[in-house]
């Protein structure tokens, strides 16, 4: 995240940090809980790594240093990717991962709602992403889980601001035209969380930009609410 602030414990429950574990160990993706058994995260995060035995989903921490070999985590049953994706910049970049068994909720480890068909259209005014990412497009894994605040942006003006791209059109922008607020490298898979009457909705999944919190550069999200009926068609 660029130009972020730490978070508090429990701020963000619902945030969980993917771990792959090939010759070594390291967080490859933020994810979402949306169910004791279910984790919401980025397609481009799991292509490639589909073997759900190298996974492990670290849930209920704000800092990565907590992970060490004796923190406990969740083995993965199964990886749903969407069958329609190909790339981020496409579209379709939603996946999801069941656990091997469900997990207890905690103060620290809480689903967060998914938004309602008849919410598509909301234009949401307090929505903050959320990850252990870079700061900068040349940085590192962040310690402590960052959160910024980023602004929705019309389908319209995102396409004027990605003219050599075609935007598709399950997706949400959310970022500044002055730049300075952003996700970054490490933060994708994790979600766009905004509060709307006293709850917070998943209302995207961090999935591509051109570098990070440039100006008129907006971060590029799967929009959750046009997927309800696959994430119900794939968890039920
Ligand atoms: C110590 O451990 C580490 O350093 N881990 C570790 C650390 C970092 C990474 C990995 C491992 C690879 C994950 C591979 C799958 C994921 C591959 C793509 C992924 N993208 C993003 O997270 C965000 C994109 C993004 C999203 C929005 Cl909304 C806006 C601007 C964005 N950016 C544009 N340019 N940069 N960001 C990524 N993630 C990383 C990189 Cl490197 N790129």
């Amino acid at each position: 995240i660029v130009g972020g602030t730490d978070s508090f414990p429990g701020e963000w429950p619902w945030q969980v940090s993917l771990h792959a574990k090939l010759s070594r160990q390291r967080h490859l993706c933020g994810g979402s809980i949306i169910s004791n058994q279910w984790i919401l995260t980025a397609a481009h995060c799991v292509t490639s790594l589909e073997n759900p035995n190298i996974w492990r989903i670290y849930a209920g921490i704000l800092r990565q240093s907590e992970i060490n070999e004796d923190t406990p985590f969740f083995k993965v049953e199964e990886i749903i990717v969407h069958s329609q994706y190909k790339h981020a910049q496409i579209g379709y970049d939603i996946a999801l991962m069941k656990l091997a068994k469900p997990m207890n909720f905690t103060d620290l480890q809480l689903p967060i709602c998914l938004p309602s068909k008849e919410d598509a259209n909301i234009f949401y005014t307090d929505c903050w992403v959320i990850g252990w990412g870079y700061r900068k497009e040349k940085g590192r894994v962040q310690d402590i889980l960052q959160k910024a605040p980023v602004p929705f942006m019309s389908k319209e003006e995102c396409q004027a601001r990605y003219r050599r791209r075609r935007i598709g059109d399950k997706v949400i922008c959310a970022g500044y035209d002055e730049g300075g607020r952003d996700a970054c490298k490490g933060d994708s898979g994790g979600p766009l969380s905004c509060r709307h009457e006293e709850l917070w909705y998943l209302v995207g999944i961090t999935s591509w930009g051109e570098g990070c919190a440039r100006p008129r550069q907006p971060g590029v999200y799967t929009k959750v609410a046009d997927y309800l009926d696959w994430i119900l068609e794939k968890t039920t």
